[in-house]
């Protein structure tokens, strides 16, 4: 490990990341050898055009992408290795994706400062005070997705402050919103910075609203960065320059010789508008530019104008790579190792922009801003007893004592496995919440569904030809029933569930929490039990109050049927996880249907079928359920009742294993 600087949130040593494009042989290279260092406190604006390789960036900092090659540490943290560490310090913002839009305002911010590790007490205390402040008042018991596009991204905005993170990583935060509620977030971004001393990592195209709120700024342009550094210097570099912004009245414009006389004094761009113009020259030359504006023109003839110094837009149309090779002066990211990193003892010296060949330190370009003030209390750690629930605050308090991280002998936050068990139990309690509370809407149906379907298969069955309504054909149709409304609604819906998470962008946002993939598979197979439970049972009930069945009821279906319930939901994640495309995903879920009825012995006994059927039928897990619920019916506990148990316990294990193992908790 090389010198690792104790003023700096973020170190980014050598970083690549190459995709493979459609091509088999052609790879882009999104990141492209990377250093940099983000002291802690900052604001640091990422700015660059489409596909210059921003997100891939902030991607690999939150441990969403896998590194090609290079080094990231986030607080010291390398958030290659340890993601988790890292997920729990930082609060994400997507671009899109969001999930939590199901369940209320108040709900979707307090779920989240739970499943980022804060305790009941605080999150609650934050939830309430991040709706004052963002205004949210009226809306706290509203559904996320029934806000304006604006108000959305303010309830996500907020998301991404619960847990109070030590890092920020905020992508595109004031897109739809309106004038008030940009101030008001970029207000929020500088308070944070500067009073809790939370390094943000903004990517923005907004970059004239960002420029107020940045310390330092990083172009990207082809995976590089092509310049960083705070956007005085940045603004410097571009010369002692000025731009004057002149609006004429009337049709025509300028004249001719007008245009002429300007050009003698500057460069002069025609704008969009008629009689709009853009003059830039260099700052000595301002009196000539105002003789002419007030002498030449006349201010009769002048709407408008405006004198300034270039913007960061300025700088970044010049250095995002778009403006032509000669334009664009590059900075190179390949510092020398010690000087790379010795960026808090770099002075003001250190130049704001370097022009392209030289090799120099990125991060000694980076330097020139303040670091967080020596007043400020260190935030907090993530690494302590996270899920406490009485001790309200104790990451704050945790962080004011700033003593290092307690690690184990490996570099890694040490962490104790009752700790990870209590984070595990309460991570289980609030994703379950949220899928309980997401399909909320749809309850009534699925009941239904559960209620209606398995009443008409049984009254229905037992009515064809003579009639079914023998002990045995009894059995067959109501472990049928209750086997076939399981598997529709477990495997398929579980199926198309994940499906529609991974279309719609949302795993991104789970995956950016510090949760585990089994507690966020185990919550979505748990929340499916109460809906599937009664589509269970129903049979039972409606052929003992039809043909006064005599079926055993013992406690063994308590464990038959919940198990029924969880083989087959997990079997439905695993689909659902390893099919990728959504439409192959439902052309699965409806011929499950049809092989359910027609083939997979649910409803007929297997030695009916032909011996290669019956292979098939023995590979399919409702068979198992099928069975062991008959068995269970009839009192028969024997081997082959317990072979079906142990079989159906397996499906569990492997379907959730498969899923965990299939599914994309990186993004790449
Ligand atoms: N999963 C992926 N597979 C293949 N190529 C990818 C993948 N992710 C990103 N890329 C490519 O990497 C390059 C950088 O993409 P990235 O999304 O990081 O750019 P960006 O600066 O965030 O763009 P934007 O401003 O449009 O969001 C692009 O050429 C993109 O096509």
């Amino acid at each position: 490990m090389n010198h690792v600087s104790r003023d700096n949130a973020i170190e980014v040593r050598n970083l690549t990341r190459v995709f493979p494009t459609g091509g088999s042989d052609t790879l882009v290279k999104a990141n492209d050898d990377l250093t940099f260092s983000i002291p802690r406190g900052q604001v640091f604006g990422l700015l660059g055009a489409n596909g210059a390789g921003k997100t891939t960036l902030v991607s690999q900092l939150l441990g969403l992408v896998r590194p090609t090659s290079g080094e990231i540490l986030v607080e010291g943290i390398d958030a290659v290795a340890w993601p988790d560490e890292v997920k729990a310090m930082t609060g994400f913002l997507p671009q899109t994706g969001l999930s939590m839009r199901l369940v209320e305002v108040r709900r979707a911010l307090h779920y989240t400062g739970r499943l980022r590790g804060q305790s009941e007490a605080d999150a609650r205390r934050q939830t309430a005070e991040l709706i004052e402040e963002l205004g949210l008042g009226d809306v706290r018991d509203r559904y996320v997705d029934q806000l304006s596009g604006g108000m959305t991204r303010l309830v996500n905005f907020g998301m991404a402050l619960m847990g109070r993170p030590k890092l920020l990583i905020l992508d595109e935060p004031t897109n739809e919103l309106d004038p008030h509620n940009r101030r008001l977030v970029w207000d929020m971004v500088s308070r944070r910075s500067a009073a809790d001393g939370t390094t943000v990592v903004l990517v923005t195209h907004n970059v004239l609203e960002a420029e107020s709120a940045v310390d330092q700024v990083a172009v990207m342009n082809g995976g590089r960065i092509t310049a960083m550094g705070t956007p005085g210097r940045l603004k410097e570099a571009l010369g002692d320059s000025i731009r004057l912004e002149l609006f004429v009245k009337g049709d025509g414009g300028l004249a001719r010789h007008e245009r002429e006389r300007f050009g003698a004094v500057g460069t002069i761009t025609a704008g969009k508008r008629d009689g709009s113009y853009l003059v830039q020259t260099d700052s000595a030359r301002m009196p000539e530019l105002m003789r002419l504006v007030h002498g030449e023109v006349g201010m009769d003839r002048v709407a408008d104008f405006r004198l300034t110094r270039p913007t960061l837009e300025d700088v970044y149309l010049t250095m995002d790579g778009r403006s032509g090779p000669d334009a664009a002066p590059s900075v190179t990211t390949e510092p020398d190792a010690a000087e790379g990193l010795a960026s808090a003892e770099a002075s003001e010296t250190a130049a704001g922009l370097v022009p392209a060949g030289a090799v120099t330190s990125a991060a000694a370009v980076l330097t020139t801003a303040p670091s967080a003030p020596a007043t400020t209390p260190a935030p907090p750690s993530p690494f302590g007893e996270a899920g406490d629930e009485t001790a309200s605050g104790a990451r704050t308090r945790q962080a004011a004592s700033a003593g290092p991280v307690p690690r184990d002998g490996k570099g890694v936050p040490a962490r104790g496995a009752k700790t990870r068990l209590r984070r595990m139990g309460i991570d289980l309690k609030y994703l379950w919440l949220e899928q309980m509370l997401e399909v909320r809407t749809t309850w009534s149906w699925v009941l239904m569904f559960g209620l209606l379907m398995p009443t008409a298969m049984v009254f229905g069955l037992t009515r064809i030809g003579n009639g079914l309504s023998d002990e045995q054909s009894l059995l067959f149709i109501v472990s049928g029933a209750a086997i076939f409304s399981v598997a529709n609604e477990g495997i398929g819906t579980l199926a198309q569930r994940i499906g529609v998470l991974r279309q719609d962008g949302m795993m991104v946002y789970y995956a950016s929490l510090p949760i585990s993939r089994i507690s966020f598979l185990a919550a979505m197979v748990f929340s499916r039990l109460l809906l599937i439970l009664p589509g269970l049972i129903t049979p039972m009930i409606v052929a003992k109050l039809m043909y006064d069945t005599d079926f055993v009821i013992s406690p063994a279906l308590l464990l038959v049927l919940p198990l029924s319930c969880m083989a087959l939901s997990a079997i439905g994640l695993a689909i659902g996880t390893l099919v990728r495309s959504m439409d192959l995903l439902l052309v699965i879920v409806n011929l499950m249907i049809f092989v359910l009825l027609l083939v997979a012995p649910v409803l007929i006994p297997i030695e009916s079928l032909p011996v290669p059927l019956q292979v098939f039928g023995y590979l399919l897990p409702p068979t198992y359920a099928a069975e062991s619920l008959r068995l269970a019916l009839v009192g028969d506990f024997g081997a082959t009742f317990l072979f079906d148990i142990a079989v159906l316990a397996a499906m569990t294990a492997a379907g959730l294993v498969g899923a965990s193992r299939w599914i994309r908790w990186r993004t790449a």
